[in-house]
């Protein structure tokens, strides 16, 4: 990280405040270790005191968390009015966390001062002042969150600033100004920075989300002269979320020409993203900026055909500078480049007249119900057909029958016969399951484990059903995707039918037909 900047973290502290987002003290030593190699400068692991589970991270921290690159602080509060800093016990609750660095959060708006502390515009310096100076005189460094700086400012300007002032002369390194409810937007924002700058301390910033500027006013706040700036990985937070510090830390690198982390640090961030949404367990959004699984996936055919010239056409950075990369995806709106594109990606050749046979077929198939972007192992076996001129096949369907059953003790089981013809041999089969589709499963793989051994490491891992309204006076129709795994990697594959059933089996012998194929297996 570039001398004279900082980045800080508040995913385990801010970003834990986010509805549903729950993090035990293992989640939260996962998250610190995978921002520390990010290469952030400061974590924020939580508010020591406020909470047993923030008090045990504090104390694991000081042998379990080897930090390289950052320095953990520790979130508090400025002393209660009436009390000495030294006799305030959460106050004491940030000392003994040992942590590095204190981070306080104190009042500048002089309306909660009065209505939220209910004390004095000068007991409020005061709390700042000896909570500051306290914390200092014990050897920690102290960084102030100024709350509601900037409504603040606008309320009283002059108390605002003195608040700044007050904490810079008592020994804070750091007064970040917080935008806590989220509300500015970045040029007024960013007015306010620029007349702070120069009151003393480093001017740090702490962007909210509810005006969906979080990101725009960190960047404004940084060229106004602030030079920490506060996110949380992905853009966890209390109600909309915080500026979410991939994206700030994606801008400030490559748009701004920052010296933030380091290049190979960069690239491990989209695996960082999902690593860290794995361990809050909160979907990362397909679309985040820099990290998202969409961020780089091209589906209009248009972008597809100037992509094929040069990926910059429709791209603002090269993906792998983030460690993400470049989709291709093919639906009702490709064009021969995307199939092209596509097809390369898969590793076939396919151009000119039969890659606009393809769309034509993609059209076509998807105007009934399919849908082959989350279906990449679906299109592959299309192509495939189209290219070769046949089915990839290992085994044809003579017929599959289903029995669901409820038991008079309340038990449903379901029951699946397959009859299917493979490598010369006519084979049935019959499996039972807790449902019809996990009986056809089973009753498949019985049918074929003998003659295809490797069949035994797939995995169906989701099945997803949609209902399709009929149009044109047509039923509704029912649309199957189902995610599978050898262990090795992830495909999809999609049925259309009307009925569940149906729609399933086809989805299913998809699946099997792919994995024999991925296996080694020579087509029948
Ligand atoms: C803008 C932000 O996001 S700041 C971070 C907010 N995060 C959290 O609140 C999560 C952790 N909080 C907690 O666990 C609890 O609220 C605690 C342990 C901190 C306090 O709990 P309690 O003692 O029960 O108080 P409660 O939550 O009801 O009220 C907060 C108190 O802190 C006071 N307070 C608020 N801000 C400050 C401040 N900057 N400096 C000193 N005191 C403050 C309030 O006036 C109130 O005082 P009161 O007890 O005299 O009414
Ligand atoms: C301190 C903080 O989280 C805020 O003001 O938003």
């Amino acid at each position: 990280m570039s001398d004279g900047f900082h980045v800080y973290d508040t995913t385990l502290r801010d970003g834990s405040q986010q509805e549903g987002l729950n993090l035990s003290v293992q989640d939260k030593l996962v998250i610190a270790r995978h921002l520390d190699s990010l290469g952030v400068g400061f974590i924020e692991g939580g508010w020591p005191g406020a909470n047993p589970k923030d008090t045990e991270f504090f104390r694991l921290a000081r042998t379990e968390l080897d930090l390289k690159h950052a320095q953990l602080a520790a979130f508090g509060a400025t002393r209660r009015a009436g009390l000495k800093a030294a006799d305030d016990p959460q106050v004491a609750a940030l000392r003994d966390s040992r942590a590095p660095v204190v981070t306080l959060v104190a009042k500048s708006h002089d309306r909660h001062v009065e209505l939220a502390l209910r004390t004095t515009l000068e007991e409020n310096l005061a709390m700042i002042r000896d909570t500051v100076s306290h914390l200092r005189a014990e050897g920690q460094r102290v960084f102030v969150d100024a709350e509601h700086f900037f409504d603040g400012f606008k309320a009283n300007r002059a108390y605002a600033l003195e608040v700044v002032r007050t904490a810079a002369e008592a020994g804070a390194d750091v007064v970040a100004l917080c935008d806590t409810n989220g509300g500015m937007l970045p040029d007024e924002l960013a007015d306010v920075v620029h007349e702070v700058v120069g009151a003393g301390a480093r001017v740090g910033i702490h962007c909210h989300d509810d005006s969906g500027c979080a990101v725009a006013n960190s960047l404004a706040a940084v060229r106004a002269g602030a030079t920490h700036v506060q996110g949380c990985a992905n853009g966890y937070g209390e109600r909309s979320g915080n500026a979410n510090l991939f994206t700030v830390i994606g801008n400030l690198q490559l748009k701004r020409g920052m010296n933030i982390v380091g290049d190979a640090q960069l690239a491990e961030m989209t695996r960082i993203a999902h690593a860290v949404s794995e361990a809050t367990n909160v979907t990362l959004s397909s679309q985040a900026p820099y990290v998202g699984h969409s961020a780089f996936a091209h589906k209009a055919g248009l972008h597809a055909s100037a992509v094929k010239v040069d990926p910059n056409l429709y791209q603002h950075i090269d993906p792998l500078v983030v460690g993400n990369d470049m989709r291709m995806l093919v639906s009702s709106m490709s064009g021969r480049a995307s199939v092209e594109l596509k097809g390369k990606e898969l590793g076939y050749d396919v151009s000119g007249q039969k890659a606009a046979e393809v769309v034509s077929r993609v059209k076509d198939l998807e105007s009934k119900g399919y849908t082959f972007e989350a279906a990449d192992a679906s299109f592959e076996l299309l192509l495939r057909e189209e290219l070769a001129g046949a089915r990839t096949s290992y085994f044809t369907v003579e017929s599959w029958r289903v029995i669901a059953e409820q038991r008079p003790d309340g038990v449903q089981i379901s029951e699946a016969t397959v009859k299917v013809h493979a490598k010369g041999e006519r084979i049935i089969a019959t499996g039972e399951g807790n449902g019809p589709v996990n009986a056809l499963d089973t009753a498949l793989r019985f049918a074929l484990e003998r003659l295809y051994p490797e069949l035994a490491n797939l995995e169906l891992v989701d099945f997803k059903v949609r209902i399709l309204e009929g149009s044109h006076g047509t039923d509704a129709i029912t649309r199957v995707l189902i995610d599978s795994s050898d262990g090795k990697a992830e495909w999809g594959t999609v049925g259309v039918g009307e009925n569940v059933i149906a729609a399933s089996w086809q989805a299913l012998e998809e699946a099997v037909t792919y994995s024999l194929l991925r296996a080694g297996y020579d087509p029948s």
